[in-house]
């Protein structure tokens, strides 16, 4: 049964005003600060984890979300992982990356889970885009946003309204929306 409230469980505050913009007017959300150890795994795999570990912390139902940055070129990587080469390396060091390689295509994952307490089994929402990596431009204070160019703009230079209609996370709550209206077909697995 869809809930009729979400808790979602985040350390990131601009991951928090985004869903917060998102889902304005379809559910009551609320939040819990919380910094979840993440495993090493694939993308659903670590979403389902970490919805398990919030969920047996909380004691309650929760709504977890990780995001991966993935490098076409890489096969995939940093992924999961991009949260650590971002910190390393900064936006600089993300470009310096790709300059072996002409493909400099990435794709932003979102993915979204949501268990009903600790006995239950996650469910997952997923969203993807593709965009390019291009030398920072916009404000830097979210994430790799500035470095992440999707149809001309960088996320960071693109209004937040466009950006929150269109993003990963946009389409991975559009999916969860959905099934909060009752629809099953809306899940991505
Ligand atoms: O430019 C960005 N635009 C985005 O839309 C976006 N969403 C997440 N991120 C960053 O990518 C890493 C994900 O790691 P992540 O999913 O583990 O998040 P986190 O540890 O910050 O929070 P959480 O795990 O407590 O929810 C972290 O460095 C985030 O800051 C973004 N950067
Ligand atoms: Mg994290």
């Amino acid at each position: 049964m869809p809930p009729k409230e979400l808790n979602f469980i985040t350390s990131n505050c601009n991951k928090l005003a985004e869903v917060q913009m998102i889902l304005s007017g379809i559910v009551p959300l609320k939040s819990q600060n919380l910094d979840l150890p993440e495993i090493q795994g694939t993308i659903k795999e670590i979403s389902l984890d970490k919805c398990k570990r919030a969920a047996a912390l909380i004691q309650g139902p929760v709504l977890v979300e990780d995001t991966c940055l993935c490098f076409n070129a890489f096969k995939e990587l940093p992924g999961p992982y991009i949260k650590w080469f971002l910190q390393t390396l900064g936006h600089e060091g993300l470009n310096n990356l790709l300059v072996a390689y002409e493909d400099k295509s990435a794709q932003a994952v979102c993915t979204f889970a949501y268990c009903e307490g600790p006995e239950h089994d996650p469910i997952i929402f997923e969203g993807r885009i593709t965009g390019k990596i291009v030398p920072a431009r916009g404000p830097a204070d979210f994430g790799w946003d500035a470095v992440f160019e999707f149809d001309g703009e960088t996320f960071a230079e693109m209004d937040k309204q466009k950006k929150n209609k269109l993003s990963h996370r946009a389409i991975a709550l559009g999916k969860l929306k959905k099934w909060l209206a009752g629809s099953d077909l809306a899940r991505s697995e």
